[in-house]
């Protein structure tokens, strides 16, 4: 499929590996090619990628997941430790400019080892950052629930709920897409597959994830999300890219929590048995092997909820984060980059109309957070020349 990618430049001395042809960009990682963009994939609606392999002479198409972004007329790229390519959309906004292609990150090696094939993963890059998640586990009937909606009553605007999908069927009062996106068995393994899932476990019978896109449009609302998930879920995000805190909710006695599924009345005798079978095992593996950050014991609900409050700073007076958004700034598509450590400096005065003075910004990536297959936050962009103003906002708490 078409001839090896013509290349304008090699390797610069500071490290960069940027190389362009028109909308077209090639990085070099050991035998590899990473050709991004270029005219053939102008009849797509995204950026294309294509792989050319040195050694075999041969062009790989490889499996592309996560959203990708939309083809704009030119983008620079650099090479990333190694795993990873940011790519610079020239004609686009601050929010819409920054991604990452990913290739060899914890992530593309699993997605690899699932589909038996080569993986690419974009991920977005977002200035700024939220607050951690927020991992609530503990057995069923415990009080998370319960926990949660007081947490979302006293503060709307601070905290939002991961909605999971499930395989199993609706209680009377959920709602769908509230409570739960109430699943079809086959198209959520088929999701899994694809890459959709940040994690996902088979809990008291049936299928429980959380998506990617569950979490992620709490992060860009500006709020902090809470995922009420299992034991084995909570060990999966604590294995990936996703930086949480994570709580075990933990009953006065087994007697008690028995008392309270009964009480609550939702499950069938044969579900409540092995609800609570689980249990045990819970109430074991939520005690062992450092998983969680904090125990709470939920024997009064109202110190409970206190305890929980304070756990995540929640003092007195503390009602909304104060949400900055940032300054959108345009990046042209005519813009230098050059890498030094873990700073990009972009110059976008190389059009004759500019001054290269007005228009020098360095993104900051030392407190990079996340990656495929969700976003990748904590980007800082500053202005050079106007005394280091940052032009991303913070989340702060008032
Ligand atoms: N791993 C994982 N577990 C989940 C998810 N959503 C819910 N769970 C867990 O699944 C279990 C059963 O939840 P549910 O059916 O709502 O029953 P309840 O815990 O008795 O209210 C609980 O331990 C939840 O924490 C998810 O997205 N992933
Ligand atoms: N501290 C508590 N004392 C007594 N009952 C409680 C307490 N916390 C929660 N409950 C009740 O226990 C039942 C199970 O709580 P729920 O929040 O649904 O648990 P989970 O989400 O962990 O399965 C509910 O009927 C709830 O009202």
């Amino acid at each position: 499929m078409g001839e090896a990618p013509a290349f304008f430049a090699d390797s610069f001395p500071n490290g960069v590996d940027l190389k362009s042809k028109g909308h077209e960009t090639a990085i070099c990682v050991g035998s590899k090619i990473y050709v991004i963009g270029g005219a053939d994939q102008e009849s797509l609606s995204v950026i294309g990628v294509r792989i050319f392999d040195k050694s075999s002479g041969e062009w790989i198409n490889p499996i592309v997941v996560g959203t990708q972004p939309k083809l704009s007329n030119g983008h620079s790229a650099v090479l990333l430790n190694g795993d990873r390519i940011l790519v610079i959309k020239g004609n686009s906004k601050s929010d819409d400019c920054f991604w990452f292609l990913e290739m060899g990150t914890p992530f593309i090696r699993e997605q690899e080892k699932t589909h038996g094939n080569e993986v690419v993963a974009w991920s977005k890059g977002v200035l700024g950052n939220v607050e951690k998640p927020i991992v609530i586990s503990g057995p069923s009937g415990v009080g998370k629930g319960t926990l949660i909606s007081k947490l979302m009553k006293d503060f709307p605007s601070m905290f939002g709920f991961s909605v999971s999908h499930t395989t199993r069927a609706p209680r009377e009062k959920e709602q769908n897409g509230s409570h739960y996106h109430f699943s079809d068995r086959s198209v959520m393994e088929r999701d899994i597959k694809d890459g959709k899932f940040l994690e996902f476990a088979s809990v008291h019978g049936n299928l429980y994830g959380t998506s990617v896109d569950a979490v992620e449009v709490v992060a860009d609302a500006g709020k902090r999300c809470i995922l009420d998930i299992d034991v084995q879920g909570a060990r999966s995000v604590r294995a990936s890219s996703l930086d949480a805190i994570f709580i075990f909710i933990s009953p006065p006695s087994f007697e008690e929590l028995e008392k309270r599924l009964r009480a609550r009345a939702t499950e069938t005798e044969e579900q409540i048995q092995k609800r609570l079978r689980n249990a045990r095992a819970e109430l074991e593996q939520g005690k062992s092997s450092g998983l969680f950050d904090h125990t709470l014991v939920n024997d009064d609900l109202e110190s409970c909820y206190e305890n929980l409050k304070n756990t995540l700073g929640l003092t007195e007076g503390v009602k909304t984060a104060r949400i900055t958004y940032p300054e959108l700034v345009d990046f042209p598509v005519e813009h230098l980059v050059s890498k030094i450590d873990q700073k990009i400096l972009i110059n976008c005065g190389a059009a004759e109309y500019r001054k290269a003075s007005d228009n020098m910004y360095v993104l900051d990536l030392s407190l990079l957070k996340g990656g495929a297959p969700g976003r990748t936050r904590g980007l800082n962009l500053y202005v050079t020349n106007s005394s280091n103003d940052r032009v991303n906002g913070d989340n702060q708490l008032s």
